[in-house]
């Protein structure tokens, strides 16, 4: 049976280095500051931004939610951006995703300044992780907890072992690869359109899946030892906990999965608490930035 990647200890323990980090920072009269901006009242984008900002007071930060009507214009938006830009109270900037319909995120996206872009999905940013220019990137979130994840189980070094990442999206898939790529890893990404995808599964000693459906990597899928890093959070129905109501899965049939992998992260408590930990620990990094100081290692 595979070992399990507790996200949710990890989550902790990444916190605890940022809080005493945070702590140190505000002696030099620096107090890291995260503005989180939320768009309309999707439930879901409600409790994240909720989680957020809780775990952000957690890590003695200065932290403001800016909660606009779902029929805000883009205009007042790029304004809203821009205060924050030059705000000298806030070192991270994050506006919650998907926005509505009416609104470019990719414009909203290009207008945070790449300084405080701590989702890591400005231009500059992506930029700088292609070409591995890692000390003064931004990291996506999500990724950027996946391995730290995988390093607890696997070290920093991936030298000679395969790692197929299931997903291309800006925001996870590619990301992902060009961190495993910078880790020496050999990669694949896989998608929709990959021909048989579990042939493809089965030479990852890594497997991340990124695609956002529910339980689509089943057992057989899986090399036997292999490091699996499920990054899906699906809401399907339980009708046996009772009529109306949910769980959460992965992209991975966990209990099959788990029967195959040598380690393998669960969901919920996987991924997840891993995303919102790293957002914290790159918006100290952000406000060390700005202070000339070197952040802690997490
Ligand atoms: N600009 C932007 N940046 C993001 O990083 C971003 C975003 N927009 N939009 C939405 C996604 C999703 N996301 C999650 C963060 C934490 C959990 C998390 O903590 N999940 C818990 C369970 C939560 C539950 O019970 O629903 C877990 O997996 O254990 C999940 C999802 C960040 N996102």
């Amino acid at each position: 049976m595979a070992e399990i990647i507790d996200g949710k200890s990890i989550a902790e323990d990444v916190v605890a280095k940022v809080k005493q980090g945070a702590a140190a920072l505000s002696q030099t009269g620096v107090v890291p500051g995260l503005a989180v901006v939320l768009v309309g009242e999707d439930p879901a984008s409600q409790v994240y931004v909720a989680f957020k900002s809780r775990r952000a007071k957690e890590c003695g930060f200065h932290s403001v939610q800016h909660t606009l009507p779902v029929d805000t214009d883009e205009d007042t938006l790029v304004k809203l951006i821009e205060e924050l830009n030059v705000d000298k109270a806030i070192h991270g900037i994050l506006v919650q995703l998907p926005l509505p319909a009416h609104i470019d995120a990719g414009r909203i996206i290009q207008t945070i300044s790449p300084d405080k872009d701590v989702d890591g999905f400005h231009f500059i940013n992506v930029g700088k992780l292609g070409t591995g220019e890692l000390g003064t990137a931004f990291v996506p979130c999500t990724p950027a907890g996946a391995m730290l994840m995988l390093e607890r189980v696997r070290g920093k070094d991936l030298s000679g072992l395969n790692a197929v990442v299931i997903g291309r999206s800006n925001i996870v898939g590619k990301p992902m690869a060009n961190l495993l790529l910078a880790a020496n890893a050999t990669v694949t990404i896989a998608h929709s359109r990959t021909s048989d995808l579990p042939a493809i599964a089965r030479t990852a000693d890594i497997l991340v899946a990124a695609v956002g459906r529910p339980e689509m990597v089943r057992g057989d899928w899986v090399k036997p030892g292999a490091t699996v890093i499920d990054v899906g959070i699906n809401r399907i129905p339980a009708p046996e906990k009772g009529e109306g109501k949910t769980r959460l899965v992965g992209d991975v049939a966990f209990a099959e999965a788990s029967e195959k992998a040598g380690a393998i992260t669960p969901v919920p408590g996987g991924v997840g608490p891993m995303t919102i930990a790293m957002l914290m620990a790159n918006t100290l990094t952000s406000a060390c930035r700005s202070a000339g100081i070197e952040p802690p290692v997490l």
